[in-house]
């Protein structure tokens, strides 16, 4: 027998969007059917951020003895355990679960469907035995691993970030595919756990990042011996002996072939609109990705696209965002739009790379060669000294007038050090507050204030500074 349901929101995918925009509209009075065909909390719990940020913690750990020797302490090499890994793992996933968890969801008075939902009509969404006849709905589906159309790719075994996480036994060599976040650090996690690695990126490692940035984690990444191949084509993939692959690269100098134990392929990602049935809606959508406005409504104005299924930037914070978005559209009719202007993202490789606002490269687009570069390094940082974490930098970029439009941090905790940095680009301030700050000594922190403060140097230094002191000593 069907059940016929009226909710006020259907909201597709359980996700990090899925999930905010259900706890935020049912707890503010709307009632909320959710539907997930799969795992409770989505990528990012179960196949994403926590997964990958425990492997890292993990990875990490495993190389503190070498720091540790620097300031003559020794515990001697690690061990190994990658059961217990997997373990470790897989505990910090169980214990956020609940937080996701169906019942946490049902307690909050939410209906979850645990099924696969697809649109019957523009109004009308169907899912096992449920009809969901909704004042409004979100896609909130996310994305998969893409995996590109490599000639023998499907005939290995390869991995993606859905199956990774499973392993229980070390790879011996795992080749990853694809040098952005996810292969970035992964790379840097198994071979922090005595992997080798291989890394192979048709452009370059972290390509939508500063490259002077990109340039100090890859310095990294090699120093933690992952061999790095950019600017390369995979032209094949075969097996190779005892179970493993053989992976054949192609440049200007011609082929060679890179025989690993697991292939990783962490090339991009494409939205899951699989069996939507979006036509039946009038739901457009083009080359994978649906066609959506700054308000998040897709070309059905009753339907709303957030989190990766709105196809702009994929990060969890983003689907948080847009989670605020749409239940100001939805609930408060609210024309509230998307602006990701001052969105920050974090590579959580060690160093840390964190990015909020304009690039350098973008900024000089936008605003000509009048901008300034604020740059301190960490290495003129006395923490960043004490603890012989010195990697890095923090780059800012500001108008003539000082007005921060960017700002890139390389470097040990890059990603806490990014936040007054979002502020002053979300609400376009200058540099001077940041620059005047009093920074407690000795904090990594400081650097930032050493970088705003360098707006002010040429003029404080000046000859006609100069000249008003020494006239000013004058006058006794
Ligand atoms: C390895 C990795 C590491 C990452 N690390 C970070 C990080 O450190 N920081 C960060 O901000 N972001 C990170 N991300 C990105 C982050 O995981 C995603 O941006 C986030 O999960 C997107 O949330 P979402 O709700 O849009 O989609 P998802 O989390 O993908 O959720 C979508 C849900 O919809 C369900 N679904 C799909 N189709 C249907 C259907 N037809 N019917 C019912 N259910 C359906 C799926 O089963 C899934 O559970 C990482 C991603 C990966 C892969
Ligand atoms: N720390 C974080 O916030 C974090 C971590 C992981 C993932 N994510 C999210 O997930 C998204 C996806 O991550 P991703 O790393 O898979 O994708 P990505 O699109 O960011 O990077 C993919 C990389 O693969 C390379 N590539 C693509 N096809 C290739 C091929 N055939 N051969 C060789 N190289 C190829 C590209 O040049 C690129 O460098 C990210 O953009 C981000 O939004 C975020």
């Amino acid at each position: 027998m069907t059940r016929e349901l009226t909710p006020d929101l259907c909201i597709i995918g359980g996700g990090s969007a899925g999930l905010a925009i259900a706890a935020g509209a049912q707890q503010m009075g709307a009632d909320c059917v959710l539907i997930e065909r799969n795992k409770m909390g989505g990528d990012c719990l179960n196949y994403g951020c926590v997964p990958s940020k425990a492997l890292l913690a993990a990875g990490r750990s495993a190389q503190l003895e070498k720091l540790a020797r620097q300031y003559g302490v020794q515990y001697g090499a690690p061990t190994i355990d990658f059961q217990g890994v997997h373990d470790h793992v897989h505990g910090v996933i169980a214990g956020i679960a609940p937080h996701d968890s169906v019942e946490r969801f049902e307690g909050l008075g939410v209906t979850v469907l645990t099924e696969h939902a697809r649109f019957a009509d523009a109004r009308t969404v169907e899912a096992g035995d449920a009809r969901v006849r909704a004042r409004r709905f979100v896609i909130a589906t996310g994305s998969g691993p893409m995996v590109p159309p490599i000639p023998g790719l499907d005939q290995v075994p390869y991995l993606t970030n859905e199956t990774v996480f499973e392993l229980t036994e070390r790879p011996e060599h795992l080749i990853v595919v694809g040098g952005g976040p996810i292969g970035s650090e992964m790379s840097q996690a198994f071979a922090n756990l005595g992997s080798r690695v291989s890394l192979v990126d048709m452009a370059r490692v972290l390509p939508n990042d500063d490259p002077e940035a990109a340039e100090v984690v890859r310095g990294q990444l090699r120093a933690d011996g992952v061999e790095i191949h950019e600017q390369v084509k995979v032209a094949g993939v075969a097996k190779g002996a005892d179970g493993g692959v053989e992976v054949t690269l192609a440049d200007a100098d011609g082929e060679r072939t890179v025989a690993g134990s697991h292939i990783l392929v962490a090339a991009g990602r494409r939205t899951n609109l699989d069996g939507l049935n979006l036509e039946a809606a009038g739901i457009e959508h083009a080359k994978g990705k649906l066609t959506v406005d700054d308000r998040l409504r897709t070309t059905n104005k009753r339907v709303f696209a957030a989190g990766d299924a709105a196809g702009s930037y994929q990060f969890t914070h983003a689907a948080a965002y847009h989670a605020g978005v749409i239940i100001k559209n939805a609930l408060f009719r609210l024309p509230a739009k998307a602006d990701h202007s001052a969105l920050p993202w974090v590579t959580y490789t060690h160093p840390e790379l964190a990015h909020v606002g304009l690039s350098e490269a973008k900024a000089r687009e936008q605003h000509g060669d009048s901008i300034r570069v604020l740059q301190a390094p960490f290495a003129d940082n006395d923490r960043a000294r004490t603890e012989r974490r010195t990697d890095g930098f923090v780059k800012a970029i500001t108008t003539a007038k000082g007005q921060v439009l960017g700002c890139t941090i390389v470097g040990e905790s890059a990603g806490e050090l990014i936040y007054p940095w979002i502020l002053a680009v979300q609400q376009k301030q200058k540099v001077g507050p940041l620059a005047q700050m009093i920074a407690p000594y000795p904090t990594l922190g400081e650097a930032s204030k050493g970088a705003a403060g360098q707006f002010y140097t040429p003029k404080l230094f000046s000859e006609r500074t100069r000249r008003i002191v020494r006239f000013l000593a004058k006058l006794g």
